[in-house]
């Protein structure tokens, strides 16, 4: 009992996801005597589930996440989890088997609602005791809760989208995973980037045009409801592995993991086009205006971000519902680099 607080204890002490996904594996992991114990992610990209391993602790091993340029890839379809999938369609609380070779395999959802974008999994060479998937049960239940009360507070409230707050953890990340990429000099690489075709990691920055008319006309809820469907086409044009936050008012930021330069284009401009023909309630249409530049490790956020700004304000001042590139402005010499040692202009 007395390791059992001691876990309750290391797992709500912590403030972000990460920790709380290694305090919970090593939990579980200690109560279950098991030999191996992961967290996954359960992914849903282009309407299929996949399962991708985000943590782990082997018996004997200390916990470990799974690499961040790893997290580009989907995953493994669900279906190579038969048992798993059929415990979510049917949303169970668990689902258990015995492999070929005699171990066993506890998997636990973690349901949010009716949705569960986590589960635990735990191998053990024993059956699982009734005793012992209590306690495991009830670890869950306070790692969801806590996990629940982490996403709140990284979440806007209006929209649902991750919060300014979260941006620079999320961009470190990226720019860690943009590091490991660019350590790689493949054979083709040269050609590949000459030819934009290498695949790099993207921040976009996204103002609705002219919002503060949509306000004046239709008053604020209409203006709110505005920001909540294009949250929405956000949400759908860009890929689960991407990242969208609202930075507040009516802007708002995409990072794009690992893509080329015309893709990053066409799934921008696909996002612009879906925001310009769809249809608002009573407001009708709605324009946004893009500016994004290409994540390049070691550059703090302010830098970054200074540059999808300053192609942002070239679209705002040519027209608007326009999606800018900021290199492309610079070699084009329609943008000057503003930047110095120690000033950037943004927001
Ligand atoms: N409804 C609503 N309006 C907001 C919110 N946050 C900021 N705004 C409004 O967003 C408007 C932003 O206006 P401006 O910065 O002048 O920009 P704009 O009218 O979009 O013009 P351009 O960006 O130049 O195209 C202001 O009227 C703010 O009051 C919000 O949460 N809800």
């Amino acid at each position: 009992m007395d390791s059992l607080l001691k876990h309750m204890v290391d797992m709500t002490g912590h403030r972000d996801h990460t920790m709380l996904d290694i305090s919970v594996i090593s939990a579980v992991q200690e109560l279950a005597n098991a030999s191996c114990t992961r967290v996954l992610t359960l992914a849903v990209v282009r309407g299929k589930m996949f399962v991708r391993p985000r943590a782990q602790i082997v018996a004997g091993e200390a916990a470990t996440m799974v690499g961040t340029s790893d997290l580009q890839q989907p995953g493994e379809p669900i279906e190579h989890y038969p048992a798993l999938a059929a415990c979510l369609a049917r949303h169970d609380a668990s689902a258990e088997v015995t492999n070929d070779s005699g171990g066993h395999t506890l998997w636990l959802p973690i349901w949010l609602g009716d949705k569960a974008d986590t589960c635990l999994e735990i191998v053990n060479p024993t059956p699982y005791t009734s005793a012992t998937i209590q306690v495991i049960g009830g670890v869950v239940s306070v790692y969801r809760n806590f996990q629940n009360l982490l996403d709140y507070s990284e979440r806007d409230s209006l929209t649902g989208l991750l919060n300014r707050k979260t941006f620079d953890d999320q961009l470190a990340k990226m720019l860690a995973a943009s590091a490991d990429q660019e350590s790689l000099t493949l054979p083709g690489e040269l050609e590949r980037r000459q030819h934009g075709e290498e695949e790099r990691q993207w921040l976009a920055v996204v103002d609705v045009d002219h919002f503060k008319h949509v306000n004046d006309r239709f008053g604020h809820l209409y203006g709110d409801e505005v920001l909540i469907l294009i949250a929405n086409l956000l949400n759908t044009s860009f890929r689960a592995q991407d990242r969208v936050f609202r930075f507040g008012g009516e802007e708002f930021v995409v990072l794009l993991r690992g893509t080329t330069q015309d893709n990053a284009w066409k799934i921008i401009e696909r996002f612009r086009q879906n925001v310009a023909s769809h249809d608002f309630p009573q407001v009708g249409k709605v324009t946004v205006s893009v500016g994004f530049v290409s994540i390049t490790a070691f550059e703090p956020p302010v830098i970054v971000l200074g540059r999808a700004d300053q192609a942002l304000y070239y679209a705002k001042s040519h027209g608007r519902n326009l999606v800018c590139h900021y290199d492309e402005l610079l070699s084009e010499g329609l943008l000057q680099s503003t930047e110095s040692n120690d000033t950037a202009e943004f927001f």
